[in-house]
């Protein structure tokens, strides 16, 4: 981001001088340079002398020199000493921080410039003030996001804990197990010492502001199946018998392709459609090992493997199957600690041949463990670099489950750097290496060791993703793959990149139905629906005003699309798989009707709220089925999308990108006149809310 503006340091102790801002992990790069402002403001400021600072993922660039200036004419040089260091904060220290900035804010001026005025490019300002007010005035909006693990937590430490080692009571020191931190932004301070020995010492480094930098501690995250959860609450079930095959007498033997397992013949409607369908014709001529599937990650480090498989773990999950992520890397820090040199991955150390070895044997074994209780999906996360390290995977498959490997590679030197310094400031693995240089050296290192033995995959069914970053010009190879859920999971990748932008979901503005409890229905706004959607108007035309482009989606129910109309400048496309859940003959009652009139219904729906499924109606299964081209397509767009729908169907949209269980879906909280901001970008998904009214 090209800035002009400048930040004044505060006097933190007699010899040291602070700077402390929070910028997004991913942020661009700011350049800058060290002022000296003298007391009196008529003498101009003394600028360091050296090239341009550059602030990179909240880290100084190349060597972190001291700051000279030259005072008096050249005749004397001030020193100062600059260390620098970025940490993270969670994000409610964020919105302390926030309003205590907002709150403490002292505009003064240097150079002309009011502080704290990190202005975008001038091109880009506009005649009201830069985007940095626009954030400014958007920002009095934002309220609290719901206190989930962010869905950008680091990536390899939301995968499956190791089963074997909690049960050998292995040691979980809670730095280790709370070590993953939880990625979120940066806050990044700088101070300065003044080196000179007449002169006092004014240091320069960061401080950690949060020590208690909202780390959650760090959990397999399966979804059980909701029979599982409701063993105890065997309740009242109309079975409509639609979408659900008829079952074995031995139902519990089978598992549908949705992932879930039946406790009993007489049960609940599972996922209607292609779900359903595909499950049964899996079961019915597929092989037990096709009903597993483990889709082994393979590629050299930075390659976006963990990444790639969070993002597929959380589609799979979201269409009902029962998915979980195994990383071998989580495995190897709890097992042998988290700080191994680079010499530990090199292929001519047998103990680290060894250990590592171990470690992935471990991770498989769990995984079809767990297959074995119930699970469908692994995602086994590793390098697994070598043909050997792959046919030790197939020969533990065999008979189990049936392996695709999914290989990532990149061929893009810059993007590499990138991933390389993003993995410095992220993995554990370097949690404790205070010296950045030194932690990108050893990880480089690391590389090349794996980089010597590398063997791409040509074996057995295979799936290659090479330079999709961009979601262009990158390609997909796949080999020896077929079924139901391969085919998804190939259409998914073909379909998803890495470009950050925003996707803006919200409900449409309060509808007359609202007003009276009815449900469903394809009523009017009210007068203070109408007051939202001026208000919606307005925030957009802010939020996205430095955006080439962005589409509006509405569904096919007038609420939505009255919300909609005041919006101006981009286009609206209506989608019928974003109406309402359809709730049949319940359509224009209260709870309190159905409650009364239909006491069965209101029973059955309230034990299982996410398969039960309206006389002539919907289940949320079903509203979660018709919107996989809906996220198909979202994960497709490059430009910011806004989605302006229904509780029901938004709660089903967000569970996606929050990975919340889908249990949890039909809880969700959804009010109205609320905007979710979340940003797809390269660090995973981040959430932030706004509400414009009550
Ligand atoms: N397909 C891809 N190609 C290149 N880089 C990617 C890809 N997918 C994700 N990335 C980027 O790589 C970074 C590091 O990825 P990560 O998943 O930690 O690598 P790995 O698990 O392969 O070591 C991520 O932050 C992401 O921005
Ligand atoms: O699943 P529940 O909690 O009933 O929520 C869905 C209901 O929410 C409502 C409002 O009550 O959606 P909407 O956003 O369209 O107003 C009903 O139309 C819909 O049936």
């Amino acid at each position: 981001m090209g800035t002009s503006g400048s930040k004044s340091m505060e006097r933190e102790l007699a010899s040291m001088w602070e700077l402390s801002f929070v910028v997004p992990p991913d942020h661009e790069t700011l350049d800058f340079k060290f002022l000296l402002k003298p007391k009196d403001a008529e003498t101009p400021c003394i600028i360091e002398e050296g090239p341009t600072r550059l602030l990179t993922g909240g880290m100084l660039e190349g060597d972190v020199r001291v700051a000279l200036f030259k005072l008096n004419g050249d005749d004397e040089v001030l020193e100062f000493r600059v260390f620098n260091k970025a940490d993270l904060v969670s994000p409610l220290e964020l919105a302390a921080s926030w309003r205590v900035y907002k709150e403490n804010l002292q505009p003064s001026r240097v150079r002309g410039i009011p502080d704290i005025s990190i202005n975008v490019a001038p091109t880009n300002a506009t005649e009201e003030g830069s985007a940095a007010t626009l954030e400014l005035d958007l920002e009095h909006y934002v309220v609290p996001s719901p206190p989930t693990a962010p869905p950008n937590g680091y990536a390899a430490n939301l995968a499956a804990t190791p089963a074997s080692m909690i049960q050998t009571g292995a040691l979980w020191t809670n730095d280790v197990l709370l070590s993953d931190g939880i990625q979120s932004p940066s806050s990044v301070s700088a101070k300065l010492e003044d080196c000179s020995n007449d002169k006092k010492n004014i240091e320069a480094w960061a401080t950690d502001s949060s020590k208690n930098s909202g780390l959650i501690e760090s959990k397999s995250v399966g979804t059980f199946t909701p029979l599982q959860k409701l063993d105890g609450q065997k309740g009242l079930f109309v079975d409509r018998g639609v979408g659900s095959p008829m079952l074995p007498k031995s139902a519990s033997a089978c598992f549908l392709a949705s992932g879930f397992s039946f406790g009993s013949a007489k049960t609940m409607p599972e996922a209607a459609g292609a779900v359903a369908a595909a499950a049964v014709a899996d079961r019915l001529h597929g092989s037990k090992e096709d009903r597993k599937l483990a889709i082994v990650l393979v590629g050299l480090p930075a390659r976006g493997k963990t990444f790639t498989a969070v993002k597929l773990t959380r589609y799979l999950r979201w269409l009902g199957h029962e998915t979980r992520h195994f990383n071998v890397g989580k495995y190897r820090r709890l097992k042998h600690g988290a700080n191994q040199p680079a010499d530990f991955f090199r292929d001519d150390n047998p103990e680290g041949i060894e250990s590592r070895n171990e470690v992935a044997a471990l991770a498989m074994e769990d995984m079809i463990d767990w297959m074995h209780g119930g699970g469908q999906v692994g995602i086994f996360d590793a390098t697994n670099s070598t043909r050997k390290r792959r046919y030790m995977l197939m020969k533990m498959a065999e008979g189990n489950c049936k392996i695709i490997f999914l290989e990532t590679i990149c061929t893009d030197p810059n993007i590499i750097e990138r991933n390389i310094r993003l993995k410095i400031q992220q993995s554990p693995d370097y949690a404790d290496q205070p010296d950045y240089e030194a932690g990108l050296e050893d990880f480089k290192e690391r590389l090349i060791n794996y980089e010597k033995v590398y063997e791409p995959v040509g074996e057995g069914s295979y799936i290659k993703m090479i330079d999709m970053v961009k979601g262009q010009d990158g390609q997909l190879q796949v080999n020896n793959i077929s079924g139901y859920l391969p085919g998804r999971i190939v259409f998914f990748l073909v379909n998803s990149h890495l470009t950050p932008r925003p996707i803006l979901l919200t409900r449409h503005g309060e509808s007359l139905h609202n007003v009276r409890g009815r449900i469903g229905g394809d009523t009017v706004l009210s007068e203070t629906g109408e007051l939202y959607a001026k208000k919606l108007a307005n925030f957009i035309e802010k939020r996205l005003k430095y955006e080439k482009t962005a589409t509006i989606w509405t569904s096919t129910l007038q609420r939505t699309i009255l919300t909609a109309s005041p919006i101006v400048g981009f286009p609206k496309i209506q989608w019928r798989a974003l109406d309402e859940i359809n709730s049949g003959v319940c359509d224009g009652m209260t709870y309190e009707e159905i409650k009364k009139n239909m006491p069965e219904e209101f029973e059955s729906r309230k034990k299982d709220k996410l398969r039960y499924r309206y006389p002539r109606g919907e289940s949320y299964l079903d509203v979660i089925q018709r919107l996989g081209p809906v996220i198909i397509e979202l994960e497709r767009q490059r430009a910011p999308v806004v989605v302006i729908s229904h509780q029901a169907v938004l709660r089903a949209l967000y569970s996606y990108f929050a990975d919340r269980p889908l249990r949890e879906v039909p809880e969700i909280e959804m009010p109205l006149h609320t905007i979710i901001e979340i940003q797809m970008g390269v660090l995973g998904v981040e959430e932030k809310r706004y509400k414009l009214m009550d």
